[in-house]
């Protein structure tokens, strides 16, 4: 697992954006060969990326025209219109903003008259695609990643949950400050679907977020703070500010940065492809393309 330090959010979004935009440059997707598979999150911590992303899509730098998007999770008991839904803030805030398909953009849907079915259906079209390439996740301040809050099965796949308390009051910001107004329940992507993904980033900004980063990346794999399973993913890794490595141990700041610092020397005399993860093949035919 690697974690990178950057000053403040916007630059843990540009290089986070950046990264992603490379991936799937690399990938080379196209309509014929696979197209890439996208992991995304909603909340405040990946909206710099967001905008980096569609910074670089103006730019010319980036297209997701051959980009298929699962998000990790929605509301259950307000509708996809409803301003605070995941499907509005998706649209607003990035979707609407680039060229991908709306047919390639996914996301669970809160209202299905059969929630366990629904569930069901996501993992199935994950599959169908080939499986994720690149999962984009933020954590909340008890560690939970989509909404699999503490005590979450680390084996989890999609399903509903109840919201802890603790996010249901960090949510009600979007709500009025009304903790009525929160819905109690969601349906999210597991711990385990996550960690299928080819590729695992988790952006974690803010002082807030400290103990969380520190309890997940110092201390064991832990089902009470559920991020904690990257430490088992084979390529993950954690973007931070520097306000979240507060309570990091200094040792554990300055051992994550000098591998930073030699893997970009490395990177100058190998090339980075050497030492990314290797990507499906572009020439892979599949019959589940
Ligand atoms: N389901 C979402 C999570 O996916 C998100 O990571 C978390 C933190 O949001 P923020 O980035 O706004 O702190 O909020 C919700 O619980």
């Amino acid at each position: 697992m690697r974690l990178i330090i950057r000053d403040d959010k916007p630059a843990v979004g540009g290089f986070t954006a950046n990264y992603i935009a490379k991936r799937i440059n690399e990938f080379q997707p196209t309509n014929d060969h696979p197209r890439f598979v996208l992991g995304l999150p909603t909340g405040s911590s990946p909206l710099p990326v967001y905008h980096k992303l569609i910074d670089l899509h103006n730019r010319g730098k980036v297209s997701f025209k051959h980009v298929i998007t699962f998000n990790m999770d929605e509301y259950v008991g307000i509708p996809k219109s409803h301003p605070e839904s995941y499907h509005s803030f998706m649209f607003d805030n990035f979707f609407s903003k680039v060229d991908i398909e709306p047919h390639n953009a996914h996301i669970l849907d809160g209202e299905a008259e059969n929630l366990v079915e629904e569930c069901a259906r996501y993992e199935e079209k994950i599959e169908a695609v080939g499986g994720i390439d690149l999962f984009l996740g933020g954590i909340g301040e008890d560690g939970h990643i989509a909404f699999n809050e503490p005590g979450s099965s680390l084996a989890s796949r999609t399903r509903m949950k109840t919201l802890a308390y603790d996010t249901i009051v960090a949510n009600a910001r979007f709500f009025d400050n009304d903790i009525a107004k929160v819905p109690k329940m969601a349906l999210t992507v597991g711990i385990a679907t996550v960690m299928d993904a080819r590729e695992v980033i988790i952006v974690i900004t803010g002082k807030h977020k400290a103990p969380a980063l520190a309890k997940s990346i110092e201390e064991g794999v832990n089902h009470m703070w559920t991020v904690s399973a990257i430490q088992q993913h084979p390529w993950a890794m954690v973007v931070a500010d520097e306000d979240a490595t507060l309570e990091l141990r200094v040792g554990t700041v300055r051992y994550f940065k000098s591998i930073e610092s030699v893997q970009a020397q490395q990177e100058l005399k190998y090339g980075n492809a050497a030492l990314r993860p290797k990507q499906r093949s572009v020439h892979a035919s599949s019959p589940r393309f």
